[in-house]
């Protein structure tokens, strides 16, 4: 049974713990240093949430220099909202970058305060018609050749892939959908070559 770890610190952590019970793999709440070195994960997710707060407690904790290795040693990671600012290169509207392992320019808020959160349906790789629930969410403005696009809506790129790390826009966790957690576990048993 696969190990899946859950950055714990704030956010929609416990959704993507429910999703995942669904699916049978052990999950492990990421709240400390210790939790990711004494566990062998076969992956790791980072939730939404605000990114700046989520940012600033894992260096607080610890965490950040040993999840930021893990993942450039090529533990599987799937960045959801502000999982998916952790990991961009650039973000275009924040001085600070946070793990910055994945060759993405984001926009974080990228839907302003009217159109802040809305749920609409779309392609997802392979997949069709999967729920997609945006909260003050970030795009992807542009990506590296090395990224392949996974999803877009409205021509805006809402998910990504490179090599280890999947990232969406929106939150998977908060339907009932469990394909994109799915695809995730698939990418780990596939060892990246989906
Ligand atoms: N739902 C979310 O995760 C929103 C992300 C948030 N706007 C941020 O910048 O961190």
């Amino acid at each position: 049974m696969k190990t899946i770890g859950v950055l714990a610190v704030q956010g929609a952590f416990i959704e993507h713990i429910h999703t995942l019970n669904k699916l049978n793999v052990n999950c492990v709440e990421i709240r400390e240093k210790s939790d990711l070195t004494n566990n062998k994960l076969d992956g790791i997710i980072l939730p939404g949430g605000e990114s700046t707060v989520i940012g600033k407690l894992i260096r607080e904790l610890d965490i950040f220099n040993p999840l930021r290795q893990s993942i450039l040693d090529g533990l599987p990671v799937l960045g959801t909202c502000a999982g998916l600012i952790l990991l961009a290169k650039d973000i275009v509207n924040d001085e600070n970058t946070y793990l910055g392992t994945m060759d993405i320019k984001v926009r974080r808020n990228a839907y302003g305060r009217q159109l802040g959160s809305f749920n609409t349906s779309g392609k997802f790789g392979s997949l069709n018609d999967v729920p997609m629930t945006f909260i003050r969410a970030p795009l992807i403005e542009s990506v590296s050749e090395n990224i392949e696009i996974l999803s877009q809506v409205n021509n805006h790129i809402v998910a990504a892939k490179q090599d280890n790390m999947v990232v969406t826009s929106f939150h998977p966790e908060l339907t009932d959908d469990i394909r994109i957690h799915n695809f995730f576990l698939d990418l780990i048993d596939k060892k990246h070559n989906i």
